[in-house]
């Protein structure tokens, strides 16, 4: 594990930076189930975080709580609140486009819509900004150079994006997700679904990604969190164990719950 630490992780997350993401006292509610208990935690800018822990321990709605999208669902209500920027977007008020914009997600199946390559980026973008064609061609392009694709892809950008791989189609959905140029990406266990070459294109990427945007990924993979992020948090039961630098928390971790899932004794 330590090897693993070391290869990627050579440069430590900024900690002179404000945090991007500010979570304070956050209860996320399923109708009357609890399903995250009082969680502060801070995300540090350019850096990647890595939410571990056991099945059911609140990961993913986390994530779904960042970036809202739980408010699709009457019955479930996030208490508390999520600063981006020092502003709460957990209020009302905080407008939705923004924070669409500003946070893109790719999910642990890649979702491609049922059209071209090209469509598939050009559309995220066309819903936000109105762009002469030749541009739009550059910053699809842009995309798909950003998400690793294009030297795969750029002789059949008309093709269906269902004819491409499911670790294309991944990097196609990290591409759609970029084209908006947000600045926090969250990725919800984004390789679970994938064979180990596409598994490590897709590490690459988002080590390459961390040096201009803050991303937080939930996996199940320890190894992935010791190979891809600067930043760990622990979940257990809804509460935030443990967070600290990635090589404190698979090395030393402080708290037993921690060193008990890290070390293989549940989950
Ligand atoms: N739609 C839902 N309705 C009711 N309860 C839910 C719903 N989705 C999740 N939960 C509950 O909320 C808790 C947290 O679920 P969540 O999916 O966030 O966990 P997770 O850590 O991401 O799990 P996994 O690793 O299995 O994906 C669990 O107890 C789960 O049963």
């Amino acid at each position: 594990m330590i090897e693993v630490l070391e290869r990627f992780n050579e440069q430590a997350a900024p900690d002179d930076l404000p945090p991007k993401i500010e979570v304070r006292g956050l209860d996320f509610f399923y109708g009357t189930t609890r399903a995250l208990q009082r969680v502060d935690l801070d995300v540090q800018p350019n850096a990647v975080t890595a939410i571990i822990g056991p099945s059911g321990c609140g990961k993913s709605t986390l994530l779904r709580t960042i970036n809202r999208i739980y408010e699709l669902y009457p019955d479930q209500r996030a208490d508390g609140e999520i600063l981006i920027d020092g502003r709460d977007i957990l209020d009302r008020k905080y407008p939705l486009s923004t924070l669409r914009r500003s946070v893109g997600m790719v999910f642990q199946k890649a979702t491609p819509f049922a059209t071209s390559i090209r469509k598939n980026v050009a559309f995220a973008l066309s819903y936000y900004e109105r762009l002469p064609k030749a541009e739009l061609a550059d910053r699809v392009e842009d995309a798909l150079r950003q998400a690793a694709l294009w030297d795969e892809v750029k002789d059949k950008l008309d093709a269906s994006a269902l004819s491409l791989s499911g670790g294309q189609q991944q990097r196609l959905c990290i591409a759609r997700t970029l084209a908006v140029e947000p600045d926090i990406i969250l990725l919800d266990e984004p390789t679970s679904a994938l064979d180990p070459i596409s598994t490590a294109k897709i590490e690459e990427l988002i080590h390459e990604l961390r040096q201009r945007f803050t991303i937080v990924i939930v996996t199940h993979n320890m190894q992935q969190a010791a190979r891809v992020s600067q930043r760990t948090a622990f979940f257990h039961l809804g509460e935030l164990i443990e967070v600290g630098d990635t090589s404190q928390i698979f090395t030393n971790p402080q708290v037993q719950r921690t060193q008990d899932y890290i070390t293989g004794r549940y989950g």
